[in-house]
């Protein structure tokens, strides 16, 4: 079996799931209890938010906890819209953004924010001049990914920095939950991004684990009202074991970083060439630095990407269609239309995406199944 699906979501590490079952049979106490046990939980929600600062270049009281990419993205733009609401309504972001920025952005257009969506161009880049246009008095946010998880282009969020350098009060968001041991830590910690979000489970943590980071002196309002953890941000009982194990998780996914995403690049280069190298194949993400390592996406023209999918499962491959999610529900590609990719191609589209225990071996054993897989189409097209 060859696992190139974790774009859509990684195989728990064994040390962390290690480190889950230790924290879970040994720290079982509520953090929020006052007795040892109590103590010793908080203890290591607190250690384990200390080692993901560290690990990010933050402070530790820019570090809250979450239940993975969506509860983030969700939190910040409508903890924005409503902390900010009495400066004004206008908010800016991508044609390009998962859904869970996308679907939060319509649910506040339904209250009576404005929304303006960037376009991208046929690479799946927004265009930083668009968005000087697009400033207004009245804008509260601006919310680009870094890295596009259909295609895997890498936004130019530095210059979108150094625009928003003009608007110091206007919170910028970054959604970087395909960012991480992509080599893009430099870019997705510029001084000027007030807020990030990761997801645990795209780093080999666990499902339902997840953290955002706020710059110090930003302020946003709670989703979660309750019991006061996380300072009166995040109410909820922590999930000490899962944070423990995201801490873990997030370290060796950081760890030779560059020797990863090196070998990342060389299984996507060799799959791209043989892709290539066949009629009837279109290449959406492209081998310039400017695309993350370990998104590859491409097309059968003439053919589902469904079936696509199908096919190379039958020859023991696992990948989605352009994302997880749309690869069920079976919609077409947000960021391929918005790239303007016409349709017909793009309902041909399927994503490999690679992580760091990939190997070249999988690469050849590929190459062989998309061969298998490709005569197959060609027969039933003659
Ligand atoms: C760019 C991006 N943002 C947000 C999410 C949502 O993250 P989660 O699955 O942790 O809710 C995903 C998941 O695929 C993603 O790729």
């Amino acid at each position: 079996m060859i696992y190139f699906d974790n774009s859509a979501t990684t195989k728990p590490d064994s040390g962390a799931l290690d480190t889950y079952r230790t924290v879970a049979e040994q720290f079982f106490g509520n953090p929020s209890s006052l007795h040892k046990l109590g103590d010793k939980a908080k203890a290591v929600v607190e250690q384990s938010r200390e080692q993901i600062a560290e690990l990010i270049h933050a402070k530790p009281n820019e570090i809250y906890f979450t239940s993975g990419g969506t509860e983030g993205d969700n939190w910040i733009i409508k903890g924005t819209a409503m902390a900010k609401r009495m400066f004004g309504k206008h908010i800016i972001t991508t044609t390009i953004e998962h859904p869970a920025v996308r679907n939060t952005m319509a649910q506040l257009e339904d209250l009576g924010f404005d929304v303006t969506y960037l376009p991208v161009d046929s690479r799946g880049f927004i265009n930083p001049d668009d968005l000087k246009a697009a400033m207004r008095d009245d804008t509260i946010l601006v919310s680009i990914m870094a890295v596009n998880n259909e295609v895997g282009s890498i936004q130019p969020l530095d210059k979108v920095a150094d625009i928003l350098q003009d608007y110091p009060t206007v919170h910028f968001h970054v959604d970087a939950v395909q960012s991480v041991g992509k080599g893009v830590m430099d870019l997705i910690r510029n001084p000027r991004i007030d807020f990030l979000t990761f997801s645990g489970h795209k780093f080999h943590a666990l499902r339902g684990t997840g953290f955002i980071y706020a710059k110090q002196g930003r302020r946003i309002e709670p989703l979660m009202a309750g019991g006061g953890q996380e300072k009166d941000w995040r109410s909820g009982t922590e999930n000490t074991a899962g944070i423990a194990a995201m801490a873990k998780a997030l370290r060796l996914a950081l760890t030779d970083e560059d020797k990863k995403v090196a070998r990342e690049q060389a299984i996507r280069k060799e799959i791209t060439e043989y892709v290539e190298s066949f009629d009837h194949t279109v290449i959406f993400s492209k081998l310039t630095p400017d695309f993350a390592p370990h998104i590859l996406t491409m097309a059968i023209t003439g053919v589902r990407g469904e079936t696509i999918v199908h096919a190379f499962e039958n020859e023991g491959v696992y990948m989605s269609t352009t994302s997880a999610c749309s690869s069920r529900s079976g919609q077409e590609s947000s960021t391929l239309a918005a790239m303007n990719v016409d349709g017909s191609i793009a309902e041909s589209a399927f994503r490999v995406s690679l992580d760091e225990d990939n190997t070249m071996a999988e690469a050849e054993q590929f190459k062989q199944a998309f061969k298998n897989v490709y005569a197959g189409f060609m027969r039933m097209r003659a």
